[in-house]
């Protein structure tokens, strides 16, 4: 408890659906709100935490479909008394059929809906409004390629990549006027409603659009000491914007994965993958259901981010992972969703229940009755569950018409899919085979429902129940599974106390509930063995499992407190190591570069401008890289420097001699070659080298002890490494090497540098920060004198106004720290001279997994962003290839673009219209 008058905690809740379906009329002066189905676990979260003492939250979601006036009673029949008892928390929603109507709102219209919601449900909801034509092209990515995905359906995938040519797609233009072409010089399409093919590849795009609108609005309430929680798979992307947002506050951003996580096997096929696994490291807390999920999720960062983890206990003695990507730590973890058990109890026992309950008891006389609830689509294993029945029944004749089985299947959201439409018909099949072999004209052993049921019959049936079984062959979590147990452990007089539950092994739940009887549903023999065990459990081994298996049920309540506490004991506190490095904000980055008139490139080589490789040698410019560097010297405003640890023969034969506008430095700041100059200019000339031979002799020393290690000898530098070596006798003997040449190097003031399996050594007065201080600091565009000392005398608007320095390694943070001290210096000498971003334009930017410790501002995660981050420069790539922001308006149109103006005009075309139709009307009335 918080005492009285302390402040509360904010918390900005971001769920991807608000918990109505809402209805305007025709006037649009009166909003309807209807209780929405499914999430049941999560909106119960919702009301706890708005009673909360302890925190102050703020609810972001999307409206959903928006529909028209229709009788309501009509429209969804029986749900208007239904409340949020739908199943699973991760199912796709259903979306309305007449949930296409174009709507145009004006913003009082939307702050009246805000106002009516927030009055209703004493809640504070902050929609996210995405009104076009076709209000469902937001749930596409997520339900029609993610869902199933992670439910292990790969059919989808073959159409998306069929139409998905993965990061090299064209895209929607996102900026007035500029409309980036794709790779080739084709023009990127306009954004506009895509038609066939096209169709496909814009989900992504709308996916792209949809987590965008949350950081807009997130945005607009956000208060420095927010923390932000955000659920499930419609927002994997919103993590990272968030970060790139609120780049210099330490904001905590926490992400609760309520579906299942696939194992890297299927995650792999997303052609997006990469960008939704960035898109998720953004968070500092990744939280899945159960430890299999996390740990699948883990092995996917790793394989394909190339970050390494830390497995350690949690204080539940749960396995939790540190993983590090990306400039920073997260903490990835696992803790089961809850059901609000009173609330639920309360619900359950009333004397209208009791009731109904009497009513079923009284229809299946002397019959046992068992229970099963699921959405009908492929994952829930009906099909399953109705072979494992049938086999119960032939292989156990003693319980033929002794026990029925009432099986509720609500429609799900693709209703019409041929997929459903195949499984409505075996599920049919099997049903009508089930009651005919078994059944006779008084009785049919399956009582099939193929409907939504309200909350009250739900209940009934959750107590009546002999048996609850769950044969799903894929969820995240099972409500239905922790509903059941919690009503079965309560007391009451009819009996119900105790009655055993078969859960799927593949349920997400079943690593929870261990005390259920456990399945294989796809083993429908071992199945109906376990029906049979489970109908001919005695009263007291009923209960004592019961005794057992209820306390595995987690409240609702627990759960959100456990996770806001986790959440909120993160440490951000960039002092302490603990910060996330943002995102390279790429769209800002752009604007920057096309504001800016001299442009200053400063490229480290190996790891940023080319993956690392096992032989450096191998280590060459692609062709895509070369092209890239030809379009951006090209430009007269754009100076470009490679600033390597190379030596001028390397550089000199894959990069001087195929551009001669690109200044070169080798090995680490000892070589320099200024821009359109044949000479190299040795900064090391009058150094004393005797200390190369000491050097090389340790080297070699270790060298011969570690098998696959070489030694590189350039000019000045020497380089011995080891990444050919076993890895941890490579790291041993570096580490040796390190103490052998600590002397040597004292007396010759030489730097030793950690590189990537790799140890370097060359004199300290030389070093990439040194170049970068010479280049900076100096007229843009004129000829250096190389031998000359900085001069800092330079007027500001001489020297670059966009600098962007990226580099990947230990020896890249000498640059990166030069550019903050000069930020540092004009910010005090030149407040003034900021752009309209209200900064110097200057871009220190970490490439790769930041584990290590980075003063750079930002990071890109490996070469292939990089490419693509200077395609989006020059306009070859465009925004939402990389996930990057892209402004919005209330209707999810690109800000600006030409459809965003067109749909503006025809709202206003149609306001007019209706305007003039109601005049008209009231003149005839008159
Ligand atoms: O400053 P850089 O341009 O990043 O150069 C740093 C060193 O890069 C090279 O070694 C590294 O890359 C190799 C190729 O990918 C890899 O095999 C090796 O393990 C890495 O350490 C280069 O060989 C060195 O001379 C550079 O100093
Ligand atoms: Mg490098």
């Amino acid at each position: 408890m918080t005492a009285p008058n302390a402040k509360k905690q904010r918390v900005i809740n971001c769920v991807s659906q608000l918990p109505y379906r809402i209805q305007l009329n025709e006037s649009k002066d009166t909003w309807r709100l209807l209780p929405q189905a499914g999430n049941s676990a999560l909106f119960s979260s919702l009301d706890y935490l708005q009673e909360s003492d302890e925190y102050e939250q703020l609810v972001v979601g999307w409206t959903g479909e928006i529909t028209r006036e229709t009788d309501l009673a009509e429209q969804f029949g029986a749900d208007v008394t239904m409340t949020n008892n739908d199943d699973d928390s991760e199912t796709p929603v259903v979306p309305d059929s007449n949930a296409d109507e174009a709507l145009y709102l004006t913003p009082e219209q939307m702050d009246k809906l805000t106002e009516v919601m927030n009055a209703q449900n004493k809640k504070n909801f902050n929609p996210v409004w995405l009104l076009r034509k076709n209000q469902s092209r937001w749930r596409q990515y997520a339900e029609k390629t993610i869902w199933p995905t992670f439910h292990y359906i790969l059919n989808p995938l073959l159409i998306e990549a069929d139409n998905n040519s993965g990061s090299s797609a064209p895209a929607p233009s996102a900026k007035k006027g500029s409309n980036p072409a794709a790779p080739g010089g084709v023009p990127a399409p306009k954004e506009s409603v895509p038609t066939g093919d096209e169709e496909k590849n814009s989900w992504w795009y709308d996916y792209v659009k949809f987590n965008e609108a949350y950081a807009m609005k997130i945005g607009e309430i956000y208060q420095p000491g927010d923390v932000i929680w955000i659920h499930d798979y419609y927002l994997l992307l919103l993590p990272q914007l968030l970060r790139m947002k609120f780049a210099n506050d330490n904001v905590k951003i926490g992400y609760f994965h309520h579906a299942p996580w696939p194992s890297y096997e299927y995650f792999r096929c997303l052609p997006r993958r990469k960008q939704i696994l960035d898109g998720l490291v953004g968070a500092n807390l990744i939280t899945f259901q159960n430890e299999q999920f996390s740990r699948h999720f883990v092995s996917s960062c790793k394989r394909l981010l190339d970050c390494t983890s830390k497995k350690k206990k949690s204080d539940k003695g749960a396995d939790q992972y540190q993983i590090s990507a990306y400039g920073g730590d997260l903490i990835v973890d696992s803790l089961p969703i809850g059901v609000n058990k009173n609330q639920l109890i309360k619900d359950a026992f009333t004397s209208d229940i009791d009731s109904k309950v009497q009513a079923i008891k009284q229809a299946y006389q002397n019959k046992k009755i068992i229970i099963g609830r699921d959405r009908l689509d492929s994952v829930r294993g009906v099909v399953q569950k109705l072979r494992a029945f049938e086999t119960f029944l032939t292989m156990f004749p003693e319980w033929r018409e002794q026990v029925v089985l009432i099986q509720v299947s609500s429609p799900t959201a693709n209703r019409d899919s041929p997929q459903t439409i195949r499984l409505e018909q075996q599920v049919n099949d099997l049903v009508n085979s089930i009651n005919s072999q078994f059944g006779n004209l008084n009785f049919a052993p399956v009582q099939h429902y193929y409907m939504r049921i309200p909350k009250d019959v739900y209940l009934s049936l959750l107590r009546v129940a002999d048996l609850c079984l769950i044969t799903t062959v894929r969820d995240g979590t099972n409500t239905t599974a922790l509903e059941y147990v919690t009503i079965k452990s309560h007391k009451s007089d009819y009996q119900c106390y105790g009655n055993p539950l078969i859960l799927s092994e593949f349920s997400g739940s079943s690593t929870l509930l261990k005390d259920a009887i456990i399945v294989n549903p796809w083993d429908s023999v071992a199945v109906a063995k376990s029906i049979n065990m489970a109908l001919n459990l005695t009263k007291s081994a009923a209960s004592e499992l019961q005794a057992k298996l209820s306390p595995e049920v987690p409240t609702v309540q627990s759960w959100t407190d456990k996770y806001l506490k986790t959440l909120s004991s993160q440490n951000t506190d960039q002092s302490s190591g603990g910060k996330i490095t943002p995102a390279l904000n790429r769209p800002v980055l752009l604007d920057t570069y096309n504001q800016a008139k001299r442009r200053l490139f400063l490229f480290d080589y190996d790891g940023t401008l080319t993956p690392i490789v096992q032989d450096p040698a191998a280590a060459i410019p692609t062709a895509k890289l070369y092209t890239i560097l030809e379009k951006l010297a090209a430009d007269p405003r754009n100076q470009i420097w490679i600033i390597s640890g190379r030596d001028q023969q390397f550089l000199g034969k894959w990069i001087g001699s195929k551009n001669k506008r690109l200044g070169l430095s080798a090995e680490h700041g000892c070589f320099i070659k200024d821009i359109d100059c044949p000479e190299w200019v040795n900064l090391t000339e009058k150094v004393d080298m005797s200390w190369q031979e000491r050097v090389g002799k340790a080297m070699e020393e270790i060298t011969n002890k570690t098998q696959g290690s070489f030694i590189e000898r350039k000019k000045v530098a020497l380089t011995w490494h080891y990444r050919r070596a076993v890895p941890e006798l490579g790291e041993f003997h570096a580490a040796e090497l390190k103490k052998m040449l600590k002397s040597v190097c004292d007396e010759y003031d030489l730097e030793i540098m950690d590189g990537k399996a790799n140890i370097e050594v060359r004199p300290r007065f030389v070093n990439k920060g040194e170049i970068v201080k010479r280049l900076v600091w100096h007229e843009h565009g004129t000829e250096q004198d190389l031998l000359k000392p900085v001069n800092e005398k330079v007027d500001i608007n001489k020297m670059p106004d966009f600098i962007l320095c990226l580099g990947d390694d230990f020896t890249d943070e000498d640059m990166f720290r030069e550019l903050n001290t000069i930020e540092d210096k004009w910010e005090e000498k030149y407040p003034e001279n900021k752009n309209s971003h209200k900064n110097f334009g200057i871009y220190p930017v970490t490439v790769g997994s930041a584990s290590k410790q980075t003063i750079a501002k930002a990071h890109l995660t490996d070469p292939g962003q990089v490419l693509d981050t200077l395609g989006l420069l020059i306009g070859n790539v465009s925004l939402f290839q990389s996930a990057g922001t892209v402004e919005l308006d209330s209707r999810g149109h690109v800000k600006n673009s030409e459809s965003s103006l067109k749909s503006q005009l025809a709202g206003e075309k149609y306001i007019l219209k209706k305007s003039a139709s109601s005049t008209s009307i009231k003149k005839v009335n008159k």
